[in-house]
């Protein structure tokens, strides 16, 4: 399967690192909005629970019409036939990126697979590869120690051994944040790319996040692709904003 790489920025040493722009946005209309603003500073966008939810599967497909590609983030977590034909639905729209969690287990992980695979061919899109979802950047070690009901958390440990599961899955990659990322490419090295969330240009505001990461120092720690949202999408000048993750991760070494 190949995976595609619009909008590469291709950095000297590191390999091509992807960025890809949340559309984290109610409707159509405001997704447009930013799709033209955007323009050709931007080739691979993101829909997530509140587009998809409002929009459906259509939304794929007008993305895919304008020449975009499309990470489908519907982070899936149920039983294996149930997944299985989620996967199938969405690859058939043309997403070359979904994700599951990565603790509904490697048999979950595989039948997604397998579903993406089966959509992909009657689409005849291209291929669409199964990224598992971690620990989310959203918490820190003490939101997931109550979330597991546990005193104490090794973030690192838990989020490598989740991407154990994806690469026993046959996944394409996993979704971590930027922070755990290096010990995962340590660990794993191109078996499974890193798409990481969490991304803030230096000085800018963390919001919700608690554990983000500048563009380069995520190239650095060997992502492959890089979710942008309101990093880019809040910017006062959203195309101006999209320049400096571009010149940050051409300086990645
Ligand atoms: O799967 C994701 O994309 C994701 C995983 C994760 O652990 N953390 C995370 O923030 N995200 C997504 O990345 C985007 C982050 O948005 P900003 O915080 O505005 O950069 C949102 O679309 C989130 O849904």
């Amino acid at each position: 399967m190949t995976l595609p790489s619009s909008a590469t920025v291709d950095a000297t040493v590191h390999p091509p690192v992807t960025p890809i722009v949340a559309l984290d946005v109610a409707d159509r209309r405001a997704a447009q909005a930013i799709v033209s603003r955007l323009g050709g500073s931007c080739g691979f966008y993101k829909v997530g629970l509140e587009l998809f939810a409002a929009e459906g599967p259509d939304i794929v497909s007008w993305l895919r019409d304008a020449g975009k590609s499309v990470f489908v983030d519907l982070k899936l977590h149920d039983i294996p036939n149930t997944v299985r034909g989620a996967a199938r639905s969405v690859a058939r729209h043309g997403a070359s990126l979904l994700t599951v969690h990565a603790s509904g287990g490697s048999a979950m992980i595989r039948a997604a697979g397998e579903g993406a695979e089966e959509g992909a061919a009657t689409g005849a899109l291209g291929g669409c590869g199964i990224l598992g979802v971690t620990i989310l950047t959203s918490m820190d070690a003490a939101a997931i120690g109550e979330a597991w009901g546990r005193e104490r958390v090794d973030v690192t440990g838990e989020v490598v051994r989740l991407a154990g599961l994806v690469a026993t899955g046959g996944g394409a990659g996993i979704v971590c944040s930027g922070h755990e990322a290096a010990a995962v490419h340590a660990t794993f090295g191109a078996a499974l790319g890193l798409l990481i969330p969490g991304i803030r240009l230096p000085g800018g505001d963390a919001h919700d996040q608690r554990r983000v990461m500048t563009p380069r120092a995520a190239a650095d720690a060997g992502a492959r692709w890089l979710i942008l949202g309101r990093a880019v999408t809040g910017a006062a000048d959203p195309v101006a904003a999209m320049g400096q993750v571009t010149a940050s991760l051409a300086g990645a070494v």
